[in-house]
């Protein structure tokens, strides 16, 4: 049974903020200065059913590599907005699970790179020297100076496989040891290695000409994944006498396959500071790697310096507190990132496009099949990606239980089966900046519904207010906001005051009133237009009541009434 975290006197909606694996107090200090009025609880060594008990409590979770923030956890975290890593590697987050609930997940890109690097560069002295070995006979006060006859690593082939952040600082620290540095990573170019003293090659070759491979990718799993990268195959293609290093992820080996290469003594070594199973210490497979003579390791210390620990435990505490005071990340693994000034600039139509939504569904409940949307204006230049999160909020929000954010609003369209297919102009259309929805609902009897008008809604923004200029064929102009009346009727005298008498009798203050005649028509005067209808949005102050509703509706030469909530 978990462990209650006990504050009974803390009030309901205060932030929370669960730190499950150990950092550096400055990171706790951050958040503790920064959200004075939030409860920060450390505790680690926390089970999973004792995590998933508590995690709804919390707005922000903060983790390294050994807490595992799966599905299961993550269904129970009703109120979490954040899950910061303090480190790099994410692959004990299920940030799928989290993008779909709208979490965001950060971490710290950079924070540990030399940390890892250097270490990488103990481990591979460590090997070439025998230095654990050597300590472990001393210790047990022998004197054995023939038994640990070491290489000189200068002049030797470092292999690096995966050329990033980390593969980078330690190629540039082997260079310093006058070692040749060959490299395989699909993603980085020769050009680009080459200004480094970097020798791309395959994979195969890599292997076959190094004298000491270093691995440095993330951990993917998929076709086309690094899990299992170096297999039995690739380990049999690595030079006689080679030694291997792996200060990346343990899936990127094949322990089993490693174990056998060193058993058939073809290489010569190995170090390694990460397992496929963290902590080791009852798999009966990585007992006996560990214990291997021929095999160095650590437990996963690459990023444990002093330095690091410092740097990912306050990079992801100023990123905690900027997304719980609902501002942004500033390295999200799931996120668009959006620059704060273009988000300003963006905001009153990131309101515009979700009451657009918003009015469509609740004037046209049907399934959605496909939205176009139009934008045209300077406002087309900017990256859009916050708006069409703001219309999946709009249209999802009202009609279920979904929580729609930038982080999942795409999952959740393409969950409901909606499309949404982008159109931008620069060219200003009938306002100097404006957004048009086009709707293709499911609806069969769409078209011989009498209530059905809504499949285009166009907005715009005027003094950074949101102002709706079209609902389905009918000019308008109102700012979206609160309990608003649309009635359809015949476009004659004596409309507006029928309505009003009604609203009249009911008590119920009229706000703001348009009528607007259809599109076909201009919205200047003419004297002779034809009959047509008109569309009547009428912003009121208080709710309608349902008799008020009927007899409005049930007047001649009113085609539908319906009352929604902006
Ligand atoms: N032991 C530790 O404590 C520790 C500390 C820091 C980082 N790490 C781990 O080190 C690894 C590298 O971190 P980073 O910050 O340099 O990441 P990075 O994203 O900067 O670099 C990874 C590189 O791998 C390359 N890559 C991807 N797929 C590849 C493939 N199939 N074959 C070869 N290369 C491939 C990418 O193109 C990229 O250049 C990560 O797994 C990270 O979690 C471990
Ligand atoms: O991915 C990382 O940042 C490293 O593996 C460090 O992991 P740790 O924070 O658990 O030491």
């Amino acid at each position: 049974m978990a462990e209650e975290v006990a504050h009974p006197e803390v009030p309901a909606d205060t932030i929370k903020v669960l730190i499950t694996d150990r950092i550096a107090r400055e990171g706790v200090n951050f958040l503790r200065e920064h959200l004075p009025d939030a409860q920060i609880d450390e505790r680690p060594g926390l089970t999973p059913e004792q995590l998933k008990a508590i995690i709804g409590e919390y707005s922000a979770l903060v983790v390294r590599s050994e807490t595992q923030v799966t599905s299961d956890i993550l269904s129970a975290a009703t109120k979490l907005k954040i899950v910061g890593r303090a480190g790099v590697g994410v692959d004990n987050i299920d940030t799928a699970a989290a993008t779909r609930q709208g979490i965001i997940v950060v971490n710290s890109p950079t924070g540990n790179i030399i940390a890892a690097a250097e270490h990488t560069i103990a481990m591979l002295m460590a090997l070439a020297r025998h230095v654990p070995a050597a300590d472990a006979s001393m210790k047990a006060n022998k004197w054995e100076k023939s038994r640990f006859l070491g290489i000189e690593v200068r002049n030797k082939t470092l292999g690096v496989i995966g050329l990033g952040k980390v593969g980078m600082a330690v190629a540039r620290r082997a260079q310093g040891l006058e070692m040749q540095i060959i490299a395989f990573d699909p993603f980085v170019s020769p050009e680009q290695a080459r200004k480094s003293n970097v020798t791309m090659m395959s994979l195969e070759e890599v292997l076959q000409q190094a004298d000491f491979v270093t691995l440095h990718t993330s951990l993917t799993s998929g076709p086309n994944g690094t899990r299992g990268l170096i297999g039995e195959h690739e380990l049999q293609l690595m030079k006689p006498g080679a030694r291997l290093i792996n200060c990346a992820r343990g899936g990127l080996i094949d322990e089993e396959a490693l174990l056998k290469a060193l058993d058939e003594k073809h290489i010569a070594g190995a170090a390694l500071d990460v397992f496929s199973q963290e902590p080791v210490r009852d798999n009966a497979l990585l007992q006996r790697l560990i214990s291997h003579d021929h095999i160095i390791a650590t437990p996963h210390l690459g990023a444990s310096t002093e330095e690091a620990q410092v740097g990912v435990a306050t990079d992801v505490a100023e990123q905690i507190v900027s997304v719980v005071r609902g501002g942004f990340p500033r390295a999200a693994v799931n996120a668009p990132l959006i620059l704060p000034e273009t988000l300003k600039i963006l905001q009153p139509y990131m309101t515009l496009i979700e009451k657009l939504g918003r009015l469509y569904t609740q004037l046209q409940p049907e399934p959605l099949r496909k939205i176009e949307l139009t934008y045209s204006g300077e406002i087309a230049s900017y990256d859009l990606r916050p708006l069409q999160a703001a219309l999946v909020k709009g249209l999802l929000e009202s009609v279920s239980e979904a929580h729609v954010n930038m982080i999942n609003a795409q999952v959740l369209a393409k969950e409901w089966g909606i499309e949404i297919v982008e159109q931008k102009t620069t060219t200003p259309s009938e306002f100097a900046n404006q957004v048009t929805l086009r709707v293709i609902s499911d609806g069969a009897s769409s078209e011989s519904n009498k209530d059905n008008f809504v499949n285009v809604l166009s907005g715009t923004v005027m003094h950074d207010e949101p102002r709706i200029v079209q609902v389905g064929p009918y000019w308008t102009e109102f700012v979206p906001e609160g309990p608003i009346l649309f009635c359809r009727n015949i476009d004659q005298p004596g409309m507006i005051g029928l309505v009003g008498t009604v609203l009249g009798k009911a008590g119920v203050n009229i706000r703001h009133m348009d009528v607007g005649p259809s599109v076909r028509k201009a919205r200047s005067y003419d004297a002779n237009r034809p009959t047509d209808s008109a569309l009547m949005v009428i912003l009121v102050d208080n709710p309608i009541p349902e008799w008020a509703l009927d007899e409005i509706n049930q007047a001649g030469n009113i085609f539908g009434v319906k009352m929604v909530t902006l």
